[in-house]
């Protein structure tokens, strides 16, 4: 049984041996931990004798993009760019048990607490009509939660598989063997350049205190502008630079090959590529903040990101405008699944 590697620039799967993930992996130029992707496996779809596997039948671009949005069993080069439109999620991690405690939290790596275990489950609900291909969390664990309990809700029914490409032998030994398993699998990529900011000198203290002891408008100042950094910590502009050239260099090329894809992430490593998606200014970003757990939708289409949705609302209806694409791919599930 042959083994594929997972490219992650390429996002696709070669022959072991073809793909020298090593000189793919970056270097770590910074304070917070891990390196990124791994290896996962891939081959034409075949089976189809399920409702399910009926849904991912029809496509010979196997998992590029979805086959529920690809009609057409041949999808020739002119066709599959006119489908070059993908769907881009957005979701800030559940409460952590710091966040509960109102400490500052950054790279230190706290789980969700029960409620943020439900904000995750909740988001999972909102966007469970919506395909998803790939999942890229930070290496911190609320996000990964946040990724995988959302997942759980999921109407696709995909399984998220953790890659694992720190050592050979990780890579190795978290391969898969079977192509059925595989197809229904979404590669999860944990990247630390996704982390929350590095809060410095601030990571662990209360937040209340600290402006008690330091004036509130010093400590907002710390929070929320752009280029000034808490003690010894980053300012949004420099978790801006590695998270936006992540986006930028990792992520956006899976987007142009038809993928759609979902981050977990944080509350100021999604503010900075929120930055970059909406052009916002430098002034604009300050006051841009996110809930926990609610995801937001963004399209890709000819280069550009179209938002859908908004970060508040009450319901998927009414959060999300569909595009004729994503209303089609809902309206298939429903037949199949229902
Ligand atoms: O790291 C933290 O403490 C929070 O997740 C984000 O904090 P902030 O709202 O102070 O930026």
């Amino acid at each position: 049984m042959a083994a594929a590697v997972f490219h992650q620039s390429l996002g696709t799967f070669l022959p072991h041996g073809q793909a020298n993930v090593a000189s793919n992996v970056p270097k770590l130029n910074s304070k917070c931990f891990k390196v990124e992707v791994g290896i996962f496996r891939k081959k034409s779809p075949r089976s189809r004798n399920t409702s399910i596997r009926a849904i991912q039948s029809s496509s010979s671009q196997t998992s590029v993009v979805d086959p529920i949005l690809s009609p057409s069993i041949n999808t020739s080069d002119d066709s599959q760019k006119k489908q070059n439109e993908a769907a881009l999620i957005l979701i800030r991690h559940g409460e952590s048990l710091w966040n509960e405690k109102n400490l500052f939290t950054g790279c230190v790596d706290v789980p969700l607490t029960r409620k943020g275990v439900e904000e995750a489950i909740e988001a999972g609900k909102r966007i469970s009509n919506i395909p998803v291909d790939m999942i890229y969390t930070s290496s911190l664990i609320r996000a990964q939660m946040t990724a995988m309990l959302a997942m759980t809700q999921h109407r696709r029914k995909k399984v998220p598989v953790i890659i694992h490409n720190e050592t050979e032998q990780a890579r190795v030994w978290s391969q898969i063997f079977s192509e059925e398993t595989k197809k229904q699998s979404i590669p999860v990529i944990a990247s630390w350049r996704l982390n929350e900011r590095m809060y410095g000198e601030l990571q662990g203290l209360n937040k209340q205190e600290t402006a008690d002891r330091y004036g509130k408008e010093q400590v907002h100042e710390w929070r929320r502008s752009y280029d000034i950094p808490p003690p010894n910590g980053e300012s949004l502009e420099m978790c801006a630079e590695r998270a936006v050239a992540y986006f930028k260099d990792q992520i956006v090329p899976q987007l142009q090959s038809g993928k759609n894809v979902m981050i977990a992430a944080h509350g100021n490593s999604l503010r900075s590529i929120i930055m970059y998606l909406d052009k916002l200014t430098s002034q604009e970003v300050i006051s841009l903040e996110l809930s926990t757990g609610i995801p937001m939708l963004y399209i890709f289409k000819e280069g550009n990101f179209i938002r859908r949705g908004s970060p508040a609302g009450p319901s998927e209806a009414g959060v999300y405008a569909y595009t004729r694409r994503l209303a089609l791919y809902r309206q298939k599930l429903d037949e199949m699944l229902n």
